[in-house]
């Protein structure tokens, strides 16, 4: 019922509103934009990813995914947002159109459609899966600690009631095991970036040890440029680090297991704010923070377009 002109990029939205402005983006931009579906949740919700693609077979691609955990809203629309501009401004911007002339874009908007339903529904606070866990009343897994990268390592709990449990075993959760299955059969990602709300950082592996990456210099030399042009816009700051060394050991994140399987530029979004409103984040931040977001993305995918 949208043509994507008339669609409130300003405000939040259910998922269903969400998937079928995902189709009229789609419909308007047949020869630029399709949509996959990875698989389905526990839920049995289809989890699609939008693929910005101008031709080619398995080129060399970046990952984008917005709302793995269910309750940070700015994510998911700054997702939507981001993806409307790529899509309305190829063609026009020359850096982001060179980029698409020789890479694909895939952004997975809904990373956990249950939990992101519902939040809407049920409890507007809800983080983690929607799955049963066996002997226990507690339900859901945190997906960003159920990666295969320093499994049930620090900063991860195995306990079923706890909003960081890292779930039963690696990859357990249909949500990631769809992201993993993508990404292994792609095979030809050179970025992963996985956005998250909210303390306004952006983050480079690790999170599961504090040591530093082979590539640390070099990411956090893209990191720090990356917010220096997000801060150039409206001021807001950004602080750069490892995950481990900025805010917490984390371990089983998405983004450690993305670098361990050779995606060199992995990064973690942390959105507005720094905890005024925290998780509920005024709809009227949506769109400054997205825009200011779109200019720290930008420079990392020119950097990883150049390298
Ligand atoms: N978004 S957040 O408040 O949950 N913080 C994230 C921080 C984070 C982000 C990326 C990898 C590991 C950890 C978390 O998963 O704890
Ligand atoms: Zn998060």
């Amino acid at each position: 019922e949208f043509s994507t002109r008339s669609f409130n990029f300003g405000a939040y939205h259910r998922l269903e509103t969400i998937y079928s402005w995902m189709d009229t983006l789609v419909a308007q931009y047949p020869k630029l934009v399709t949509k996959q579906d990875i698989g389905r949740s526990y839920e049995n919700r289809p989890m699609y990813v939008l693929k910005f693609s101008t031709g080619g077979n398995k080129r060399p691609a970046i990952w984008i995914d917005t709302g793995i955990h269910s309750r940070e809203w700015v994510s998911q629309a700054t997702g939507v947002w981001t993806a409307n501009k790529i899509a309305t401004d190829y063609g026009t911007d020359a850096s982001l159109t060179s980029l698409l002339n020789t890479m694909d874009i895939y952004m997975l908007l809904l990373a956990n459609p249950d939990g992101y339903s519902y939040t809407h529904s049920n409890d507007r606070m809800w983080r983690k899966t929607r799955s049963k866990n066996p002997g226990s009343v507690c339900i859901g897994v945190d997906p960003n600690r159920n990666w295969d990268a320093g499994f049930g390592g620090p900063g991860a709990s195995n306990n079923p009631c706890s909003e960081s449990y890292h779930g039963p075993s690696a990859h357990s959760e249909i949500e990631v095991k769809n992201v993993v299955n993508l990404i292994k059969s792609h095979g030809n990602f050179k970025s992963f970036i996985s956005v998250h709300a909210y303390s306004q950082l952006l983050m480079y592996p690790y999170g599961y040890s504090c040591g530093s990456v082979p590539h640390q210099p070099e990411l956090d030399s893209v990191g720090k440029a990356a917010v220096q042009k997000l801060t150039s816009l409206y001021g807001t700051k950004y602080k750069v680090g490892s995950i481990c060394n900025i805010i917490y050991p984390a371990s089983g994140g998405s983004i450690d297991w993305s670098y361990n399987l050779g995606i060199k530029y992995s990064f973690a979004f942390e959105l507005r704010d720094t905890g005024r409103y925290g998780f509920i984040l005024p709809a009227n931040q949506i769109i400054p923070t997205a825009t200011e977001t779109w200019l720290a993305l930008k420079h990392i995918m020119e950097h990883v377009r150049d390298h």
